[in-house]
This record gives structure tokens, C-alpha cells and sequence, in this order.
């Protein structure tokens, strides 16, 4: 299998994302986890830019020894100079020219005519070349250059000793179909091309660095050049472990590999997105957090069947532990049931699986995530069932801090009837407690009231445990909800079916029911 040589600039060009500005602690942690990765070449910076990043470059090439270490540069003897100092201590160091070749760059930009910049970049090479065994040169802006220009400056590039050539998408312009040709021609027709390195870096502004990239790759190139999660100037770079695991999963398609340590991707992406406070999104290929994650209920089902129903690669591959069946809207039974046995709800029967589900279903209505602790709410609600003599229809209440607060409450009985009260009470949860009392007509008293939040987030499930006596008996109810008024009235009608249940069966005294 053909190997491609994995060039990381997540600390240069990353680096260079708007807002990103990384200590040299940060740079240092960043580089060993890439070198636990096992990146071939790891550009630690562009030392020209600040004295700082010398200093971070200086510290790198200290501890990290197992990948060779890349300093970026104009073509300009100064800059040279820079990398020279920053990468003194490296065991392995390669210097990283550029200079744009496209017309647009060369006349508004350099103000070079085509042999100003092939003169300004071989010199640039030849003295580079005085101090660095590896020196790349990076024709910048290649894919907007004229597909000649192009085969003139790799073939200057090679007689002035550059070991890499690397030819960017540097604006994301490009397409698969022309980018991929790009390099085949120059393979074709640049002498000397196969002593060299090619290489490509891509950028992501209309969305295809990885597909660029890929096909860059399937023409030939022996390097490509990304980033961690993808970070980078503007839109981004390419993102290394969307290239990496498409090798992987694709080998009949492109015969290539990198040598990565796949398992150590997903703990780079994290550590990378932690020390650059450019968070990874959800729906992120490969390393985002939905990436593994399944919420519907025909492809949960698939998956508990056989898991490449729905995943090309496993979590396992870029070390993370297993796949997610989310519970939520979209869910269906066999992954509750799964779910629930899991949690150690096995024995329940089909109705108390049917029940439960139809209660998870209404409360998906309610909250975006069913969360394990919502789930144990709901099961322990359905265990320790109160007769149903009440049951909650609907609820409204008006409020206001200078009007009196207003609840009308509609209850349904076990005959089907229902019973419409409103009452008003000294703040929204005494009236709704008045309105049920007038509904039921019973008597009863409220001995204790408390809520707590059970949950986590804005739509936590509240729980509001309610005891009411009538005479001597007294009954602990308890109800849930995202609203803690709802909460509030179920665990209200709770307890009062629970005193009316056991009230007429036991006739016991004194006796508190849970
Ligand atoms: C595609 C890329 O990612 S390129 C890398 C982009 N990254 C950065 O620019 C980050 C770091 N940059 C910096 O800190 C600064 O730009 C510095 C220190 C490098 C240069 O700063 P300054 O000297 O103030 O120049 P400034 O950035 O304003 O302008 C760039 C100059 O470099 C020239 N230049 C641009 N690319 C090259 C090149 N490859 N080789 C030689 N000269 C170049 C420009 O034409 C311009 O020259 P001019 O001053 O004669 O017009
Ligand atoms: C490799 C360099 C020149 C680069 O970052 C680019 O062209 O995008
Ligand atoms: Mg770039």
C-alpha cells in the first residue's frame, strides 16, 4: 500500500484561525499529542512573525524528536534566518519556503512580474539549502495559477534543490475534477518530478478540502498538508482526520495510507479544540460529538441488529469507546427497551413497557434529551402507580406581581367525566391547589410541599413531592415535569388519589403512603 506523508500545520496555519493565539505551553502540548499521533512532519511556526514564536518553536524542537519539525518562511533571507534559530535544536528540521505564483497575487501582491517570482524563489531555495538538508517550497495560490506557470515553477523548484514541492488550493477555489488534473500534468510533464516530494494543502472555502485533497492523493502526491478539526485561516484547512479515515475506510478506492495512530484522533481533536476555544461542531465528520451519536428509532434498531448498518467506522477506530443511542424524539422501542434494560428495568411486562414508552414519548414532546435520570423519574412514576381517581386534563395560570394569581384546572374521573374549577390562591401554585380542591370537593390539607430539579439544563425535570392529610390520613404524592406548576399539580392529584385510594381500602390510621 502506498503511503502518504502526513504534513500537520494546526500550530502554524491553524494558528493562524481569527482569535487563535496559542502559549508555548499550549504549542508544546499540542505538539507531543501530534507526535503521539504519529504526523510524519509537524509545522511548528512561522518564526517571523514574533519573538514569541521563536521561543515556542525553540521549546518544541526540545521534547518532540520523533517527527521531523517544519519552520515556515518567505522567500526572503530574513525569514530563513528566523527558522534557522527557531529549529537550531531540532533532530530533524525542514525549512518551508513560499511564494505566490497566481497572477493575481503576483500583480497586486508581490508586484513580480512571472521571472521576478522565479528568480525571487530559486534564490530563496539555494540559500535555504546552505543550512537545511529538507527545504519545501509552497507555490502559493497554485490552483488560480496558469497550469504552465505552474510546470515552470516546480521544475525551478527542483534545479534549486527543494526536497517537497507543494502545490495549495490556498483560497479554496478549486474543484476535484481540475485540482486532481493539475497534478497528474505536472507529474507528466515536470523533469526530475520523481526525485522530489509532491505535496498539496487545501483550504475549505467552498466546503471541498477534504475532496480536493483526496484527489490530489488519487493523482499521485506523495504529502498532504491539514489540520486537527479542520482549524485555519477563514473557512479553514483540510481536516486531517477526515483525509485519514477515508484512506482507511477506502482502501480498494485510493491504495494509500497514512501512518497514523488512528486511536489517538479523537483525544487529539479534543485537546486541540480545548486549547484553541475553537469548539468542534456537533454534526463534525469523524471527531464531532454526533458523529457516533444515533437518535432515530429505525436506524437504533438497525444498529442493535448489525452496527455497519449504520456506521462506516467504528468509534473504536479513532479511540473512542462505543457508539451513542441517544434517547429522544425520534426513538423507538427496541432502543428503549434496550435502554431501560441496561439501566436494570428487565422484568417488565409488554403493558409496563407500552406505558412507559408512551410517557417517554410525551415527555420527548417536552425536552430535547431524555437523560438517564429523566428515565429513572418516569419508571419510578409508573412502579408506584396511584389509583387513577383524578387525572390531570389540562392546566392554565394567569399571573402577574400586581394581580391576584388565577388557576383553572380541568380533571378527568375514572368515569370519564370531567370537572372544570378555577380558583385564585396567594401565588400561582396555592391557586392551582384551590382549583383541584374545589374540583375534587375533598377536604384535605397540605402538610408539606418541596421541589427539586432531578435533571440537568434549562429543561430539567422538576420534582415536587406533596403530603396532604384528611384527618387521619396522610399521603406523600410526587410528580414531574419541566414545569414546576405541572409538577406541582400531579403531585397534588397524586396524593390526594393515593389518600382516597388507601382511605377506602385499608381504613388504616396514621400511616404515611410513598
Ligand atoms: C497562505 C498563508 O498562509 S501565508 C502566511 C500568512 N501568515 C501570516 O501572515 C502570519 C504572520 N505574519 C506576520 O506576522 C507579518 O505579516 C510578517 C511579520 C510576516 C510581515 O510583516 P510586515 O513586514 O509588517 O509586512 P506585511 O505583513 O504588512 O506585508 C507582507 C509583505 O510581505 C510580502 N510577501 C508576502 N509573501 C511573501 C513571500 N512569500 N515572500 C516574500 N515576500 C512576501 C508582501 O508582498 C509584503 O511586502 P511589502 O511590504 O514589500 O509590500
Ligand atoms: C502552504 C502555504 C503557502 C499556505 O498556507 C497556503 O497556500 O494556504
Ligand atoms: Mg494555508
Amino acid at each position: 500500500m502506498r503511503k502518504i506523508w502526513v504534513l500537520d500545520t494546526t500550530l502554524r496555519d491553524g494558528e493562524q484561525s481569527p482569535g487563535v493565539s496559542l502559549t508555548s505551553t499550549e504549542k508544546v502540548e499540542i505538539a507531543l499529542q501530534l507526535q503521539k499521533l504519529g504526523v510524519d512532519r509537524i509545522e511548528t511556526g512561522f518564526p517571523a512573525t514574533s519573538p514569541g514564536e521563536i521561543i515556542s518553536m525553540q521549546e518544541i524542537a526540545k521534547q518532540v524528536t520523533q517527527a521531523t519539525l517544519v519552520g515556515f518562511a518567505r522567500s526572503k533571507e530574513q525569514d530563513i534566518d528566523a527558522v534557522r534559530e527557531a529549529l537550531q535544536g531540532a533532530e530533524d528540521a525542514c525549512l518551508h519556503l513560499f511564494l505566490a505564483t497566481s497572477p493575481i497575487h503576483r500583480q497586486h501582491k508581490l508586484r513580480m512580474d512571472k521571472a521576478k517570482v522565479l528568480e525571487t524563489a530559486a534564490a530563496a531555495i539555494r540559500y535555504g539549502r546552505k543550512y537545511f538538508s529538507k527545504v519545501e517550497f509552497s507555490a502559493e495560490d497554485a490552483s488560480r495559477t496558469e497550469l504552465d506557470f505552474i510546470c515552470e515553477v516546480v521544475d525551478m523548484a527542483i534545479r534549486a534543490g527543494a526536497t517537497v514541492v507543494n502545490l495549495p488550493d490556498t483560497v479554496g477555489y478549486a474543484s476535484p475534477d481540475q485540482f486532481g488534473e493539475m497534478f497528474r500534468i505536472v507529474k507528466q510533464q515536470v523533469p526530475g518530478i520523481e526525485k522530489i516530494q509532491l505535496s498539496t494543502h487545501c483550504h475549505d472555502d467552498l466546503g471541498m478540502a477534504t475532496a480536493n485533497t483526496l484527489a490530489a492523493i488519487r493523482n499521485g502526491v506523495d504529502q498532504f498538508e491539514g489540520t486537527i478539526n479542520g482549524i485555519g485561516e477563514r473557512a479553514g484547512n483540510t481536516p486531517i482526520e477526515e483525509v485519514a479515515l477515508a484512506l482507511d475506510t477506502r482502501t480498494e478506492l485510493y491504495g494509500a495510507q497514512t501512518s497514523l495512530v488512528l486511536e489517538e484522533l479523537y483525544a487529539t481533536s479534543r485537546l486541540v479544540s480545548k486549547r484553541t476555544g475553537m469548539s468542534v461542531p456537533g454534526n463534525k465528520a469523524i471527531v464531532g460529538a454526533n458523529a457516533f451519536a444515533h437518535e432515530s428509532g429505525i436506524h437504533q434498531d438497525g444498529m442493535l441488529k448489525e452496527r455497519t448498518t449504520y456506521e462506516i467506522v467504528s468509534p473504536e477506530r479513532i479511540g473512542l469507546k462505543t457508539s451513542k443511542l441517544v434517547l429522544g424524539k425520534h426513538s423507538g422501542r427496541h432502543a428503549f427497551k434496550e435502554k431501560l434494560a441496561d439501566m436494570g428495568f428487565e422484568a417488565l411486562t409488554e403493558e409496563q413497557l407500552q406505558e412507559a414508552f408512551r410517557k417517554f414519548k410525551d415527555l420527548t414532546d417536552k425536552k430535547k434529551q431524555v437523560l438517564d435520570e429523566d428515565l429513572l423519574v418516569l419508571m419510578d412514576e409508573s412502579r408506584n402507580a396511584s389509583p387513577q381517581i383524578y387525572t390531570l386534563d389540562s392546566i392554565q395560570v394567569s399571573y402577574g406581581n400586581q394581580s391576584v394569581p388565577v388557576a383553572s384546572i380541568r380533571l378527568s374521573k375514572q368515569d370519564g367525566t370531567a370537572i372544570d374549577e378555577v380558583a385564585m390562591g396567594n401565588g400561582s401554585v396555592d391557586a392551582i391547589f384551590h382549583a383541584i380542591d374545589k374540583a375534587s370537593g375533598e377536604e384535605v390539607e397540605l402538610e408539606d410541599y418541596s421541589i427539586q430539579s432531578v435533571t440537568y439544563g434549562k429543561d430539567a425535570l422538576g420534582e415536587v413531592h406533596a403530603i396532604l392529610r384528611q384527618g387521619e390520613y396522610t399521603a406523600l404524592g410526587r410528580g414531574t415535569s419541566t414545569d414546576i406548576l405541572e409538577a406541582s399539580a400531579k403531585a397534588y392529584i397524586d396524593a390526594l388519589n393515593k389518600l382516597l385510594g388507601r382511605k377506602e381500602v385499608h381504613g388504616k390510621r396514621n400511616i404515611t403512603i410513598s
